[in-house]
């Protein structure tokens, strides 16, 4: 990558400009509490740099997935509430992303504030297909801007998403990379250009069809896949088992049967789990029980059981895959974490992760958060990535759109 970077930027002088940022600030909330603030302490370096050599920095971030209007509960208040916890300057949000408070707040930008934007998906335009819908979005962003303004693309755990905010703003401004997005690319690339086998990927979390795309790409790359999480049940369908209530792309079932009958051509194996920890219903005190996990619906919730994590004979058979291998990359939960009842899994992988002399890299916001909430310290790991689809897909060899709109 030969992009510009942030010192180049500083190097020209900033004091007094405009700077568009745009950060990864998907953090995971509770209510309005920010359970995990990972994102935004990441977020803070690159901030704080423009802060001190006195730009007035515009930051865009999203939140969740709302629907391209504005939703309460996917506010970034919480976050950017925290955000100025953290921080040493002055940070302040707007009540929209290019409307009458952003222009109003904008224009009153001292030199060294922030401003915060709200969350840029509450603009259908942000995420649209439509290249001219994307960059009408992109040109209201640039023109918050002035004449002068520079874009800073910090938020790595977007950089796979073809975005306005993300890649249409980089082709209208001088574009700089973060050192957010640089430290992960550096970290990541270790991982690609000279990976130590066996080479282990732990799959899971809920983004079922997003984390079956990339699988494509690592048979053949990867030596073994261990599955868990919510796509652990579009495995056990396309095996032909019955799995009740729980998470289930029914879609994706062909998807996954391709994958299985190319695996060991591939010389990738899949390890996909042989027991699970069934629940009556999604909540943290459902009733549960373990049960194998090609008879789901024999358990005691019959079809409304939930599978809600791995079990304890899964979990033991992935770490000891762990322990085998040279390289881990591990990104999703194994099972609803944020649940003590089915944290087990998910408390096993990581403690794995640990154990292991292997290089580990954890990838994704709610990765990161489940082994900080956990109780384990980002210095267990080899490399904690901001990063979840966007690891992923870094692994994977292709090429983001973030990252590409940023070569010279
Ligand atoms: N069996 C399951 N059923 C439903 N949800 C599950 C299951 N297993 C894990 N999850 C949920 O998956 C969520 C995390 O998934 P996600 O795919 O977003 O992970 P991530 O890649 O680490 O995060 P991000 O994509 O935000 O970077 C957690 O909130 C967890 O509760
Ligand atoms: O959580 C993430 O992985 C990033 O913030 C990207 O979010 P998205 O998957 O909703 O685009």
């Amino acid at each position: 990558m030969t992009s510009h970077t942030l010192n180049e930027l500083i190097a020209e002088g900033v004091r007094g400009r405009y700077i568009l940022v745009r950060s990864d600030l998907n953090v995971p909330l509770d209510g309005s509490t920010v359970t995990d603030d990972g994102r935004i302490k990441a977020s803070l370096p690159v901030l704080k740099k423009l802060s001190d050599a006195g730009a007035r920095v515009l930051v865009t971030a999203h939140l969740g997935r709302p629907k391209g209007a504005p939703e309460e509960k996917y506010s970034l208040k919480p976050a950017a509430d925290r955000l100025a916890e953290l921080a040493d300057f002055s940070v302040q949000l707007a009540k929209d992303t290019v409307g009458a408070s952003a222009k109003e707040l904008a224009s009153g930008l001292q030199d060294g504030n922030v401003l915060v934007l709200e969350n840029v998906r509450f603009d259908a335009r942000e995420t649209s297909k439509d290249d001219a819908e994307r960059g009408a979005f992109a040109d209201e962003l640039v023109a918050l801007t002035g004449d002068n303004g520079a874009f800073v693309d910090d938020a790595f755990g977007a950089v796979h998403r073809k975005h306005a905010s993300v890649y249409d703003v980089a082709t209208r401004l001088p574009s700089y990379l973060g050192d957010l997005v640089h430290t992960e690319v550096e970290v990541l690339r270790k991982l690609t250009t000279d990976t130590q086998r066996p080479y282990v990927v732990v799959l899971g979390g809920s983004k079922v069809s997003d984390k079956l795309a990339v699988i494509n790409n690592l048979l053949g790359k990867a030596d073994t896949i261990l599955v868990g999480g919510g796509m652990l049940f579009t495995f056990l369908a396309a095996a032909g088992h019955k799995v009740a209530g729980s998470l289930l792309e029914e879609d994706q079932i062909p998807v996954v049967q391709d994958y299985l009958n190319r695996a060991a051509d591939a010389g990738t194996s899949f390890v996909v789990p042989t027991d699970v920890v069934v629940a009556s219903r999604f909540a943290a005190d459902a009733d549960h029980e373990v049960v194998r996990a090609d008879a789901i619906e024999e358990s005691t919730f019959g079809a409304s059981g939930i599978g809600l994590d791995i079990g304890p004979e899964t979990a033991s058979a992935f770490a000891a895959h762990i322990e085998g291998a040279k390289t881990v990359f591990w990104n999703g939960p194994m099972g609803v974490f944020e649940f003590e009842a089915f944290s087990s899994g998910t408390r096993a992988i990581a403690q794995a992760l640990t154990d292991t002399v292997a290089f580990t890299v954890v990838g994704g916001g709610d990765s990161a958060a489940a082994v900080r909430t956990l109780g384990f310290d980002d210095s267990q790991f080899g490399h904690i990535s901001t990063g979840g689809g966007a690891s992923l897909e870094y692994l994977e060899g292709k090429e983001l759109p973030g990252l590409s709109v940023l070569d010279r």
